[in-house]
């Protein structure tokens, strides 16, 4: 059976990464997704604009929406305080079992409950299923068709707070604007966007960060 690329991202990870070393799982996907195969990580350029959001919130609760290999779910658990905590929420489940992988090697799987299916299915049972009062932070990195349907799923299951962070990315590539309108035209929430580059390419692209207003 041929491998997946995910799969080969994977195996150079264990082969050419520290165990237990969330950075060395980072740089080593990094390295492999820039020089071997392109991936939809959310790389190391657009990854600092994610760094200091979540160093700046300092979220106890938060919520990814696509996993994916585990990239960024790696690095936003390396940043969390004790006893912190992410969720992030994977469709693919060939993606989700990458990922699974991925957050155990980099020794992180304790912060991190990857949760599979869609993602309109798991944010109506965060509450319940899962314990959480309301979320400090949200990266959007799934498909962009979900970023409004969900953000409005979000408030409607009383999820967000006054405070509350979003972060959305591939603003400008793939593309987000029916999200960029619907965000942007509301008055509870406060936007700012952040211009960047599409991971391992020299492409324009953009993250936008929604500070829900209550
Ligand atoms: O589908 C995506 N989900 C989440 N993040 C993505 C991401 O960062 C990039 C892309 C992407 C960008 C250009 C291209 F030619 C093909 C795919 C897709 C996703
Ligand atoms: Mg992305």
């Amino acid at each position: 059976m041929n491998q997946s690329k995910e799969q080969r991202i994977l195996n150079f990870v264990l082969q050419n990464a520290v165990r237990g070393d969330p950075c060395s799982v980072m740089d080593a996907i990094d390295k492999y997704c820039s020089q071997k195969e392109w991936a939809m990580n959310v790389g190391n350029e657009k990854g600092l604009i994610l760094d200091k959001t979540v160093e700046e919130i300092n979220p106890s609760v938060a919520l990814e929406l696509g996993t994916y290999c585990g990239y960024s779910a790696v690095r936003i658990a390396r940043l969390l305080k004790a006893g912190a905590r992410l969720l992030t929420v994977e469709f693919n489940p060939e993606f989700a079992a990458i990922a699974k992988q991925m957050i155990e090697f980099a020794g992180v799987q304790d912060k991190v409950k990857l949760i599979e299916g869609p993602s309109e299915e798991i944010i109506p049972q965060l509450k319940k299923k899962y314990e959480v009062d309301t979320l400090d932070f949200v990266f959007l990195d799934h498909w962009k068709d979900r970023y409004t349907p969900d953000t409005i799923l979000l408030q409607e299951c009383s999820l967000l707070r006054k405070g509350s962070v979003l972060l959305a990315d591939n603003i400008i590539v793939p593309g987000a604007p029916e999200f960029v309108n619907y965000i942007r035209n509301n008055p509870r929430f406060q936007c700012t966007n952040y211009p960047s580059h599409l991971e391992y390419m020299k492409v324009q692209d953009a993250m936008e960060k929604a500070v829900f207003l209550g």
